[in-house]
């Protein structure tokens, strides 16, 4: 029997098929519809995700996603093909070294956007068609939240769990301390670290409503219980951020004086998890930093939260306050260590 292919399946987030209003208005309603990104009750989302955010968001966040757009569409979507792409080579790469034909393995990437498209439904249709032995999911967020890894595995299980032959499949829940991911990312900062002195290190994560935290678990207290990462905070996205950054700190050689942790990207007025990026921003400047180098560690890919919001607003935020340098350090994209440290992935769960 020729051997059944391994599927491999990356997961982004997803963002509009085209920076026109009614493009993005219909991901932001997709997206924020969702009761994992919203979690209030239903009617009260309704409400205020078409009574609200959809109406008024959609033309600002428009604006801002013509900014960005590319020849190859929004950067999310090209970055992720370009990572799908080149993972499929190097794992066909890593088959092609097997000399014994009846265990070589075939391996099929493919990426899906958990909003919009290329859908989820689609693409594990095609997956699906070639009788995989096996379904490897990968999401692409380092650091797990229900309202993003949380919602890419539920909507995936939920499809799945139709078919009538269901292969095995894989779950990656997080990977907040993946070495070669850590690697990575401070090698993206190397060239700036080595062209320009800074006094200290920002690293900036995706937000989350507080309540989404303490839903998830009775430990959490928003606060000193992240300093220990354990058994018991393991999925805790908060837990997990400070975890990534004591990791990143150690491969960048600095000391936990030198860095601040921070979460932006807050929308409405119901309180976040702290601190946020625009009060540090202020609190920087008081203590008398002026030149922050600016790590982004829960994307892996440039995207409108990264290159518009960090990159240009809180840049201008700083300098306006009197700061001389926010610089922000490019995210993974398709750095050759990402592609390794998801090949690692793959390879472990074969
Ligand atoms: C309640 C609102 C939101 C939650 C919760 C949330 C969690 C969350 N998001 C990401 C990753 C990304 N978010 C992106 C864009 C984006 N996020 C929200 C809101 C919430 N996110 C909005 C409204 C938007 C759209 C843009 C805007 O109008 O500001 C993106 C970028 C998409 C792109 O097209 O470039 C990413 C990536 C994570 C990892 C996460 C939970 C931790
Ligand atoms: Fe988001």
């Amino acid at each position: 029997m020729k051997n059944a292919p391994i599927a491999v399946l990356l997961v982004n987030l997803g963002t509009p098929d085209s920076p026109k209003t009614p493009d993005v208005r219909k991901y932001l309603r997709e997206f924020l519809l969702d009761g994992r990104v919203i979690d209030i009750p239903a009617p009260l989302r309704f409400a205020l995700v078409n009574g609200v955010i959809a109406p008024f968001r959609s033309p600002k966040s428009a604006a801002e996603y013509q900014k960005l757009w590319t020849d190859r569409g929004s950067p999310l979507l090209y970055h992720g093909v370009d990572v799908a792409e080149k993972l499929q080579h190097s794992l066909d790469e890593y088959s092609s070294k097997e000399t014994d034909k009846s265990k070589k393995q075939k391996y099929i990437v493919r990426l899906a956007m958990r909003y919009q498209s290329p859908s989820i439904p689609n693409v594990l249709s095609e997956l699906q068609a070639m009788n995989p032995k096996k379904i490897i999911v990968i999401p692409m967020f380092p650091q797990y939240a229900s309202a993003s890894t949380g919602s890419v595995l539920e909507k995936i299980m939920q499809l799945v769990s139709k078919w009538l032959l269901i292969p095995e499949v894989s779950f990656v829940d997080s990977y907040p301390t993946d070495k070669k991911m850590i690697q990575a990312f401070a090698l993206q900062g190397q060239e700036l670290l080595k062209t320009h002195d800074y006094d200290h290190y920002v690293f900036s994560y995706h937000g989350l409503p507080q309540r989404q935290l303490k839903k998830a678990s009775s430990h959490c207290k928003i606060g000193t219980c992240c300093e220990n990462f354990s058994a018991v905070n393991r999925l805790c996205y908060r837990a997990q951020c400070y975890e990534t950054s004591r990791h990143l700190a150690k491969e960048l050689g600095i000391t936990e004086k030198d860095y601040t942790v921070c979460f932006q990207s807050r929308l409405g007025s119901d309180p976040w998890i702290p601190p946020y990026t625009d009060d540090v921003i202020k609190e920087m400047y008081e203590e008398g930093y002026r030149k922050l180098i600016v790590f982004v560690p829960s994307f892996v890919a440039d995207c409108l939260e990264t290159s518009v919001e960090v990159a240009e607003t809180y840049h201008e935020d700083f300098l306006a306050l009197g700061g001389e340098r926010w610089d922000m350090v490019d995210s993974l994209n398709s750095h050759p260590l990402w592609i390794e440290s998801l090949e690692d992935m793959v390879l472990q769960r074969s």
